[in-house]
């Protein structure tokens, strides 16, 4: 942005997070100022925590693939029939392209971001005051307060159970083509392991 402008990029949790209240538009918190840095150093921290991510999540992968053996020969099956059609054409055995038709595995790397996402939640700063309607039984709204920092936790947004059919299942199928259970529900950001919106992950397409 020019300068001198307030960063748009909201920096960890500098202000309380708006709690519940029953009373539409009743303030919890008082507005407080947000601690230094910026666009630059929030990009920074987020290329530094990715390497970590990546490697956290390779590991509840394997941990998610190992005590479910039905995915794991699925996945494994589905390696072996791409390496073993492309051998018999003359094709690189492992090339970008092979790697996207492994839709399987994705499907397991996609379930177990939305069960253990690396990052816990999202952080934004409000840079105006809006309301915010929440679903289901005791329909409620919420006003966050310019100046507030909201913390939207992703254990929950990838849980929602109006999205997720037995949301705490390890189950790959529901991104299959026969459910895609979050696509019905895209624009509500409900799968939200890599963020959403202008700040949204870079480097989602190297990490799945
Ligand atoms: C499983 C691996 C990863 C996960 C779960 C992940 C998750 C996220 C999330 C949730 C955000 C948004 C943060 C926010 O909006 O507050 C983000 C942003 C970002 N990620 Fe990742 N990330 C991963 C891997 C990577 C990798 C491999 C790279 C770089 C090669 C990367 C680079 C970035 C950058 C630069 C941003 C900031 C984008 C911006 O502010 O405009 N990430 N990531």
């Amino acid at each position: 942005g020019p300068a001198g402008a307030a960063p748009a990029v909201a920096e960890p949790a500098t202000t309380t997070c708006c709690s519940a209240s029953s009373t539409p538009g009743t303030r919890t918190a008082a507005p407080r100022r947000r601690a230094g840095g910026g666009r630059r150093d929030a990009r920074i921290g987020a290329l530094r925590g990715a390497v970590h991510e990546l490697q956290h999540q390779h590991v509840d992968r394997r941990a998610r693939l190992l005590t479910h053996p039905e995915h794991l020969r699925a996945a494994v099956r589905e390696q072996e029939e791409l390496v073993l059609v492309r051998h018999r054409h003359g094709g690189d055995v492992v090339d970008h392209d092979a790697l996207q038709r492994m839709g399987h595995l994705h499907r397991c790397v996609k379930e177990t971001l939305r069960l253990h996402p690396p990052s816990l939640m999202l952080l934004r700063h409000a840079r105006r005051s809006f309301v915010v309607r929440t679903r289901g039984s005791g329909d409620a709204e919420y006003e966050v307060p310019a100046g507030h920092t909201v913390a939207s936790p992703m254990v929950i947004h990838n849980a929602l159970p109006h999205v997720y059919e037995d949301a705490g299942s390890f189950d790959p199928g529901r991104f299959g083509p026969a459910r895609e259970e979050y696509r019905a529900y895209a624009a509500d950001h409900t799968y939200t392991v890599f963020g959403g919106g202008r700040h949204a992950c870079v480097g989602e397409a190297l990490s799945r």
